[in-house]
């Protein structure tokens, strides 16, 4: 395990093993998930229409590990943050957090409990007639704590965020990254073992984000505060997250390491989530070409981790097969600090030749799915 201070509290980091060459992260064995919810199930009724959240959520989110939920719009992933803190009440379901379960409990000790849940919002959601200190205070004012400790942790934690020198700015004086950088920091006052992050970045411009991005990162990393990130965008997932759940449609379709789901989605919803940069070049691609018809064969995106990254798998099949092979679109990446590559490629040729060339780039390791 590993230990950093945070004002005077010392906070112990998870004891969650990621593996560095693949980033698949283990279970830390005999520990309890620091959030657990159980068949959780929202309804929503309006003007006599029902419009169903949540059906049947459940998911373990591990100590110290930083957990995506990914899905298109209205899949229900706010909800499901919001019955998180119980800012809106499952129909069905129970929750814990740090092994209190929060569905069991009265207004006053929820009040209580959810101290140990920090939230971070898209719009920041900051005080604007309050300095950054202020803001920072806020929640630390509200629970009674003595002035001068109030003092010591929001000077420690602007400084950690790297706002050390703005805390007499307002909001309006701020950059959306930097005010987002004071909602971390709020967030972060009570000492909360988890922080549940809506869409923290998708107000932000894409340089602003990755410093976010990194931040929260450290945060989890070396301070060991678990983290659940809900966002519509991939590359979020990809960039900090250690595992992830793809939602749709209310429903929890898939849920794995970040790097098995992004590069063999198993449920339709991760593909379609994981195809959309490929899908959406594929269509501009033949747009482009102004009636120019789609390249002959079936579609397939391969993906490239590890050793077989170094195989000239193209030339081989096309030596060995009679098949012809169009790339369609190529994209080096990285899922955390594992790179991999991945090409969506048109194979045409008499079936079974193509179907024996998937195969045996398979059995060399590159991961191989069809889209059409
Ligand atoms: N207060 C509400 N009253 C009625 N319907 C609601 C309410 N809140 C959410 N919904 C509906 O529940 C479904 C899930 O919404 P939710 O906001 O949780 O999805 P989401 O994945 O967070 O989408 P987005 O990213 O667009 O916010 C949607 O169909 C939405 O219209």
């Amino acid at each position: 395990m590993r230990a950093d201070t945070v004002g005077s509290e010392t906070t112990w980091a998870a004891p969650i093993e990621v593996d560095e060459r693949d980033g698949t992260a283990a279970r830390p064995e005999g520990v309890a998930a620091t959030v657990r919810l159980e068949g959780l199930c929202k309804t929503f009724r309006q003007g006599g229409r029902e419009v169903v959240a949540l059906r049947d959520v459940s998911l373990e989110v591990w100590p110290g590990e930083s957990f995506g939920i990914i899905g298109l719009s209205g899949a229900g992933k706010s909800t499901l943050v919001r019955c998180i803190n119980l800012l809106e009440r499952p129909d069905r379901g129970r929750v814990w957090v740090d092994g209190v379960e929060l569905t069991a409990l009265g207004t006053g000790r929820l009040r209580e409990a959810r101290r140990r849940i920090g939230m971070v919002f898209q719009h920041f959601n900051l005080l604007h007639s309050r300095t950054v200190f202020g803001n920072v205070a806020f929640p630390l004012e509200i629970a009674g704590i003595p002035r001068a400790r109030i003092r010591a942790r929001v000077m420690e934690l602007l400084d950690l965020v790297g706002l050390a020198g703005r805390a007499h700015a307002y909001p309006s004086q701020l950059s959306g990254g930097q005010r987002q950088r004071v909602g971390i920091a709020r967030a972060l006052a009570p000492e909360p073992r988890v922080l549940l992050c809506d869409e923290p970045t998708s107000a932000l411009d894409a340089e602003t984000t990755s410093q976010i991005l990194a931040l929260l990162r450290r945060i989890n990393r070396e301070l060991g505060i678990t983290m659940l990130i809900i966002t519509h965008e991939l590359p979020v997932v990809q960039a900090i997250c250690d595992r992830v759940a793809v939602m749709a449609d209310g429903r929890v379709e898939e849920v794995g390491d970040t790097i098995s789901v992004l590069t063999r989605p198993r449920s339709a919803a991760a593909r379609r989530l994981v195809g959309a940069p490929a899908a959406r070049a594929l269509a501009q691609l033949v747009q482009e070409a102004d009636g120019t018809p789609q390249p002959a064969g079936r579609l397939f995106r391969l993906a490239f981790l590890g050793p077989v990254a170094e195989r000239p798998v193209i030339s081989e099949v096309l030596r060995a097969f009679d098949v012809t092979i169009n790339i369609v679109h190529g994209n080096v990446d990285r899922i955390g600090r594992t790179p991999f590559g991945t090409l969506v490629v048109a194979i045409d040729g008499e079936p079974r030749q193509v179907e024996a060339a998937v195969q045996t780039m398979r059995s060399w390791g590159v991961e191989v799915v069809a889209w059409q």
